[in-house]
């Protein structure tokens, strides 16, 4: 049985003709399950600033405690907090010496006695409480601050309270950010183990396209696919590989798709799965390879074609594709909902990384018409309201061709498949771009 077909018998109500939301993501997560094993064995060591948006291939382990020893949080005095127990009034102390960040202070402090501390400093064995200097004042070697400015341990950072040794730092399956980068910088690591880049080719298909530098010809348009799906992978941290734009021509198409499913571990079409007449995108997809047409309950994004294209080498291996339709809108939030996990999937992502960005509630300012029974994605222009839920605004036309609105917006408004239509007041939930999309 085809892997398709196989999918397709295990998923209960399963029809092609009337997929939910839902029923698309699982579908394509066991689509795609079977090739992660391989692309997890193909990894490489990176300097650190290389490591910035690439999956971690193995737990980081802390070898040492961040930081390492207990030290100040404040610049100020360092004393033994029981000199607070039942003080009130001014505390005199006298400063018996200083202890800077970066070198271990070798004296002893006493009781009544404390020591200048900065930020960062080494807390010496018997402190546990630093006065922040701006509570204090100093007379020649005594200091005096009110008892009342604060309580015993105040202003001392724990070794390990950031990282305990022998603690996971990092997790295989990570996206790295920033922080992830300067969490193992403080561990000292020049370097990360990462998983080999995905490899993601696509295409633009439709005699009805131009590409950029053609000159404009009554009843065709550019090529716009194309460039936000580079904007996508890119953003994903995906290896692109432009395949260029494909006449509406069997042997072109063909060709292409055979190409792409040598050179990459994914394939991403837009136009041409759909019903119309002219298009052989559909007809050569279903030869090539094993294939699911759908039409599925949301808008935008009804039309859609998943699959798995053979490699015309011996390994016996495939390419997932994802034949997105053309609207460029439709193109953005089928990445959105199905391409965009299905790729950090095969990046090797675990499932905390693979997840949409969160759900945010909001008023809606807006009357929203919607039918039940599918998903609706609308642009939405999300904005704050001090002491109240965000607000979100339908931001422009809301036609699967018109990209502009794309531009306009923050979020997306999410009308989930069993609701009906808003009332302005009521809240709503909007999945924000935030960098994803
Ligand atoms: N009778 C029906 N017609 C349509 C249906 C349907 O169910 N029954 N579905 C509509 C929906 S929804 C969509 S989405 C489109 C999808 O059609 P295709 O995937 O076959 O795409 P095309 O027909 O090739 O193009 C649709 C539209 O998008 C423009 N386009 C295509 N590629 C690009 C590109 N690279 N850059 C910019 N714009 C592009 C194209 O010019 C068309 O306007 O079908 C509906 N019709
Ligand atoms: O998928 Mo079409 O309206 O969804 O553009």
């Amino acid at each position: 049985m085809s892997r398709i077909a196989e999918i397709a018998a295990a998923l209960a109500g399963y029809d092609a003709k009337a997929l939910s939301v839902e029923g698309v993501q699982q579908f394509v997560e066991q689509l795609v399950a079977p090739g992660v094993p391989a692309l997890l064995r193909q990894r490489e060591d990176v300097p650190l600033r290389d490591a910035l948006g690439r999956v971690l291939a193995d737990d980081v382990v802390s070898p040492f405690s961040v930081p390492p020893h207990d030290n100040s949080a404040m610049d100020g005095f360092a004393f033994d907090g029981a000199a607070l127990d039942g003080a009130t009034g001014e505390l005199p102390l006298r400063i018996v010496g200083t202890a800077l960040a970066g070198a271990a202070w070798r004296g002893e402090v006493g009781p009544g006695e404390a020591l200048r501390i900065m930020t960062g400093a080494v807390m010496p064995a018997g402190l546990d409480t630093v006065v922040p200097q701006e509570f204090c004042t100093v007379d020649g070697d005594t200091l005096h601050f009110p008892a009342s400015a604060l309580r015993r341990g105040d202003n001392r950072r724990f070794a390990g309270e950031d990282l305990m040794a022998g603690s996971a730092a990092l997790r295989a399956g990570d996206r790295l950010g920033p922080a992830s980068l300067g969490l193992a910088a403080s561990l000292g690591l020049a370097t990360l183990p990462v998983l080999r880049r995905l490899r993601v080719a696509y295409f633009s298909t439709g005699d009805e396209i131009l590409s950029l530098g053609d000159a404009p010809r009554e009843g065709a348009v550019y090529d716009s696919n194309r460039y936000t799906v580079f904007g996508l992978l890119t953003r994903l941290g995906c290896e692109v590989v432009d395949l260029g734009l494909v006449r509406d021509d069997p042997a072109t198409l063909e060709a292409t798709l055979r190409r792409a499913a040598s050179e990459a571990d994914a394939i991403i079409t837009s136009g041409g799965v759909s019903v119309g007449q002219a298009d052989h995108t559909r007809a050569v997809m279903q030869r090539l390879g094993d294939m699911a047409f759908w039409r599925i309950a949301m808008r935008p994004g009804r039309p859609m074609a998943v699959g798995l294209i053979p490699r015309d080498d011996a390994t016996g291996g495939h390419a997932v594709l994802f034949g997105l339709p053309g609207n460029p809108v439709a193109v953005m939030v089928t990445f959105l909902a199905f391409v965009r996990p299905a790729l950090l999937q095969l990046m090797g992502c675990h499932a905390e990384a693979r997840r949409p960005p969160p759900l945010l509630r909001a008023t809606s300012a807006t009357a929203i018409r919607k039918k039940p029974g599918r998903t609706e994605y609308q642009r939405g222009l999300v904005r704050a309201v001090p002491g109240a839920l965000p607000e979100v605004r339908i931001a422009g036309n809301q036609g699967s061709g018109v990209l502009s609105s794309m531009v306009e917006a923050n979020g997306l408004v999410v009308l989930h498949h069993a609701q009906g239509s808003v009332e302005p007041g009521e809240s709503v939930d909007v999945m924000m771009f935030d960098g994803t999309i």
